[in-house]
């Protein structure tokens, strides 16, 4: 970096077609327009059933505080040749605008909307970038903690992964997104510090190596530290680590708490069996064994189907990163805008690409709940003057294979959108993170197993009320009319 700048904002963490088409707008007189955008995916990572949404937070304290600052419109003149007049409009743009998103925890589907964004047609640009930026992220890593937890169910799970993680900023939010998805804690101490996740740790392979043998090492981290887990596979876990772990721990009785040791290499079930056998019969039946080693959640499911003795799994580098499924591919579509005479239009993207065409108009989204079993019977959406809520009786139907559908009666209609931002105040008070874990945890109760599995998961419904399917279709023949129009000229 060329220098530091004191009043650096997030308002240029955007594309520059971003402010191209914002001053567009605002040269045509068009940036004060209403405009309703939404955030979606358009296919699950990981070949998952389910992921959880992780975000809304820093959304909203990005929203809170944007604002083009002085050197961020020296910049945008000096090196990118923006105009006065419109940098002067710049200046003074806040945030005006409602918000309404699904809360951190949620369980969320393919092309359903997670958030919507209702404001001016320039604000609603130039924060796509940054909204993506978040929901993507965090929500991946959320998803895949999600992924993790489910195969290791009872046991403990601490992210270890700051040092391969995509920089500083993935490094803490990661940590962050994969205690929503269900992880117990983190070995990053400025994620425990910023967001109150439990931080724990053990110790690396350079300290035995700098004592030279683990008997003097694990000697050293003992005298001062009470909590002690030692890491006994630097030369020969069963011949010397764990003998001299277990020596050590006698040798120091109560002065310490012997919780763990470490594994981290080699055949992790075989030496987890002969790490319990050793650590029971020499009493210590309550030392936890962690185990470490790059991973994830297929190489977990395999282990305990061997049978592996494990209490603690650090992983690092395969959750931090998403390692399998790099990038959730959220999007950003405007769905609706108020033409010149001010009354709000829907819009449509048209692809060839069947997946890739929107559904147009402001909407809400429901999750269908059968109160008879408690479960889900899938997601609704409806245009924003519907209410399922009122109604006895509603189709669901499958949006592309229409002829799949159910009648669904005894129902629960949850809306799943908060309104959280309001004229551009911010109106929701975040959960604690313990209790966005305990939401993503206790909504995973909603959802039958077949959508669970982490191995080919059957399809969970997300459906159109009848009156958005057919305004989608409408909308769908209106453009095909008018490029049939144009091309017949
Ligand atoms: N019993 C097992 N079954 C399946 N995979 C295992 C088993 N034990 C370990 N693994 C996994 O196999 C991969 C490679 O393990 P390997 O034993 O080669 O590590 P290592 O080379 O000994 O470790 P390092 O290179 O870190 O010293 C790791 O992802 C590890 O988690
Ligand atoms: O394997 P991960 O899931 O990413 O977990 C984090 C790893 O970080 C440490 O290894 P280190 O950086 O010392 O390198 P190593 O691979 O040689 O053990 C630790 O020993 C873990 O193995
Ligand atoms: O505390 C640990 O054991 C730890 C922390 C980060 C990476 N690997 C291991």
């Amino acid at each position: 970096m060329s220098s530091i700048y004191t009043d650096d904002s997030l308002a240029l963490h955007t594309d520059l077609y971003q402010i191209n088409m914002t001053e567009s707008y605002w040269a045509d007189g068009m940036h004060e327009r209403k405009a309703v955008f939404e955030v979606f995916f358009r296919n699950l990572p990981f070949g998952n059933g389910y992921a959880i949404f992780a975000g809304l937070e820093r959304i909203l304290a990005y929203l809170k505080d944007f604002h083009f600052s002085e050197s961020d419109l020296a910049y945008l003149k000096n090196e990118l040749d923006f105009q006065d007049d419109f940098l002067e409009y710049l200046k003074g743009i806040r945030f005006t605008g409602d918000v309404y998103s699904m809360v951190e925890g949620e369980l969320v589907f393919a092309n359903e909307p997670i958030i919507r964004v209702e404001t001016t047609l320039a604000e609603a640009q130039l924060i796509e970038t940054a909204l993506l930026n978040i929901v993507n992220y965090q929500t991946l890593i959320a998803t895949k903690a999600s992924r993790i937890k489910q195969v290791v169910k009872d046991e403990v799970v601490m992210e270890f992964g700051s040092r391969r993680a995509h920089e500083m900023d993935a490094a803490i939010w990661g940590a962050r997104a994969a205690v929503i998805g269900g992880i117990e804690a983190t070995s990053n101490v400025r994620a425990g510090k910023l967001f109150g996740i439990p931080v724990a740790g053990t110790h690396a392979h350079a300290m035995v190596q700098a004592y030279k043998s683990e008997y003097e090492a694990f000697h050293a981290y003992a005298k001062r530290h009470k909590n002690c887990v030692f890491l006994v596979d630097t030369y020969n876990t069963l011949k010397i680590g764990i003998p001299t772990a277990i020596q050590v721990a006698k040798e120091l009785g109560d002065q310490i708490n012997f919780v763990g040791i470490r594994l981290d290499s080699g055949d992790i079930a075989f030496l987890s069996k002969e790490a319990r056998k050793m650590l029971d019969e020499a009493g210590f039946t309550d030392v936890k064994i962690v185990v470490s080693n790059d991973l994830d959640e297929y190489t977990i499911l395999n282990l305990k189907a061997q049978g592996a003795k494990v209490d603690v799994w650090g992983i690092g580098t395969k959750l931090i990163t998403a390692y399998d499924q790099p990038a959730l591919g959220a999007v950003y579509k405007i769905v609706s805008i108020e033409n010149e005479h001010g009354e709000m239009e829907d819009t449509i993207k048209i692809s060839s690409n069947v997946e890739k065409v929107t559904t147009p108009g402001q909407k809400k989204l429901y999750r269908i709940i059968d109160r008879e079993n408690g479960r889900a019977e899938g997601d609704y959406i409806t245009m924003h003057d519907e209410d399922p809520t009122t109604e006895k009786r509603i189709k669901m139907f499958h949006p592309v294979h229409t002829f799949v559908s159910k009648f669904v009666t005894n129902f629960d209609a949850v809306n799943l959108h908060v309104k959280v931002v309001e004229n551009g105040e911010i109106i929701y008070k975040n959960p604690t993170l313990n209790e966005m874990r305990q939401y993503a945890h206790d909504n995973l109760d909603l959802l039958w197993d077949e959508y669970k599995r982490s191995l080919n998961p059957e399809e969970y419904p997300v459906d159109l009320s009848q009156k958005c399917w057919d305004n989608k279709m409408r909308n769908i023949h209106d453009i095909q009319d008018k490029v049939d129009e144009f091309s017949s000229k």
